[in-house]
């Protein structure tokens, strides 16, 4: 394939994006969803592989919640299914619902065959899981809850005393608590997941966007954590003029510390155009802390809303920083336009490898994985286990990476950090696959 820089971004994967794709404004994750009935040949109910399915009277009784299904109407959710379930019970469940073959091709070169390595993966993941001890997913409900506490007696005391240290650290709580508590949005709805509301973004919103795109086309043309930063930042391998490359230097701390308000006014001039059709009640989560911060703070409204305004940059940019260089973003790791493993039989989990690296200094603590989206290869796999639970499955990983003769990719934090800006400057497309054995060889 070619390594010469291309204007805009194109799919080596054969992925046909949503229209809006390239528009510089008007791209939403409602927008997103809209669009891809039009692209994934669902025919108007659900698509799972190349059958067309009728949930319509199972949406109430799915297990996860129903907002799953009722956002996914009318789309293709081969890979949400296969994702979130590793029980055989959906898949035997699939039957009743299902009404006729589709008419055309998947909009997605990913496949899920019986003896590939995602569901061979599956298969010794689901036995693992019977023995093991339920101690992680206790633990982690603790660290949250701790995190949470102390968000607020920070955020009080730093409005009480007037003291910009104390709201710094209640900053840095709340960048922790976002992060942990994505842990929960992506299971079945549960009270713990709201904690990531007090960041001003929104469950329904990071379903889709995170859950929805980048969690199952991660680094393609359809991953909307990328296509949301474009112009801005520009993840994809095109050509990019000095202006793009560099100041994109600049950009990042300064899109690291608005993170959180960009999001929320994003959401509610959607909302505005919508007239209100993307917000939901329990958005009101999130003014549990000022309205804790004015009770219990003893300052004035607006004393307390700037305090609290401080502490929500501070979170932003915790939250961002740790995002943005966490996993995905290195000139080795695919993004939709270098050439990839395979652009038709691709197997899904192999498609993961290939597009996120580990750090090794966050593998084998607890804390560090839950507050630094840390076990990212498992979890992008499997992502309604809890974070905790991920290290007890790196034997079966292990044994599974070396069947298939591929590696998983373990580096330092500090070449992720390094490695998303070279990413952002790299302009010429990978003409090989990705080697996911290079990392081995060099240890
Ligand atoms: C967009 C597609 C879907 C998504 C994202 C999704 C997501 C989820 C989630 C998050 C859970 C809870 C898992 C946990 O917390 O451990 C779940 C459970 C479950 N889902 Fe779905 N689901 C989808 C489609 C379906 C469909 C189409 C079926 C049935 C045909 C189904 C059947 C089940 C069942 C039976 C459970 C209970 C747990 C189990 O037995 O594995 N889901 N789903």
């Amino acid at each position: 394939m070619s390594s010469k820089p291309v204007s805009a971004p194109v799919s080596t994967l054969g992925i046909k994006p949503p229209a809006s794709r390239f528009k510089s404004s008007g791209l939403t994750v409602d927008v997103w969803l809209e669009e891809k009935q039009d692209t994934d040949g669902a025919e108007g109910l659900w698509r799972v592989h190349d059958g067309i399915y009728d949930f319509s009277d199972f949406v109430s009784e799915h297990p996860g919640g129903s907002e799953w299904l009722t956002l996914t109407k009318g789309t293709d959710i081969s890979e949400a299914f296969e994702a979130h379930h590793i029980s055989q019970y959906p898949e035997q469940l699939l039957k009743k619902y299902f009404v006729r073959e589709a008419n055309t091709k998947r909009n997605s070169p990913f496949t899920f065959k019986e003896d590939g390595f995602y569901r061979t993966l599956k298969k010794e993941v689901r036995e693992a899981l019977k023995t093991m001890p339920k101690q992680p997913w206790n633990t982690s409900n603790f660290m949250v809850d701790t995190m949470a506490f102390f968000l607020f007696l920070f955020s009080v005391l730093a409005v009480r005393h007037w003291n910009y240290f104390i709201g710094i650290l209640a900053g840095i709580f709340l960048g922790l608590l976002s992060v942990a508590a994505h842990n929960y949005f992506h299971r079945r709805d549960n009270l713990r997941m709201y904690y990531f509301q007090f960041s001003l973004m929104q469950i329904r919103e990071w379903r889709i966007l995170h859950a929805l795109s980048h969690h199952l086309h991660t680094n393609t043309i359809d991953d909307l954590e990328i296509s949301l930063l474009e112009p801005l930042l520009q993840y994809l391998p095109t050509a990019k003029g000095p202006k793009q490359r560099y100041g994109s230097l600049f950009l990042v701390p300064i899109i690291c510390i608005f993170h959180f308000h960009i999001q929320f006014s994003r959401r509610m001039y959607d909302a505005y155009k919508r007239n209100g059709y993307n917000l939901k009640i329990t958005d009101l989560t999130a003014a549990i802390l000022p309205i804790s911060m004015y009770i219990l703070g003893g300052q004035s409204l607006l004393a307390t809303l700037w305090m609290w305004n401080f502490i929500l940059h501070v979170g932003s940019c915790h939250f961002a920083l740790v995002a943005l260089h966490a996993a995905h973003h290195h000139p080795d790791i695919f993004h939709d336009g270098d050439t990839p493993r395979s652009d038709e039989n691709y197997d899904w989990g192999l498609s993961q490898l290939d597009a996120l690296m580990e750090r090794k200094e966050i593998i084998g603590s607890h804390f560090l994985v839950l507050t630094n989206f840390g076990d990212h290869c498992l979890h992008h796999l499997f992502p309604t286990l809890d974070h905790g639970a991920l290290e007890f499955l790196y034997p079966v990983l292990q044994k599974n990476l070396e069947k298939f003769d591929v590696d998983l990719r373990v580096v330092s934090q500090w070449d992720t950090f390094l490695g998303s800006f070279q990413q952002l400057m790299r302009v010429t497309p990978n003409p090989n696959p990705p080697d996911l054995k290079k990392y081995s060889k060099k240890n």
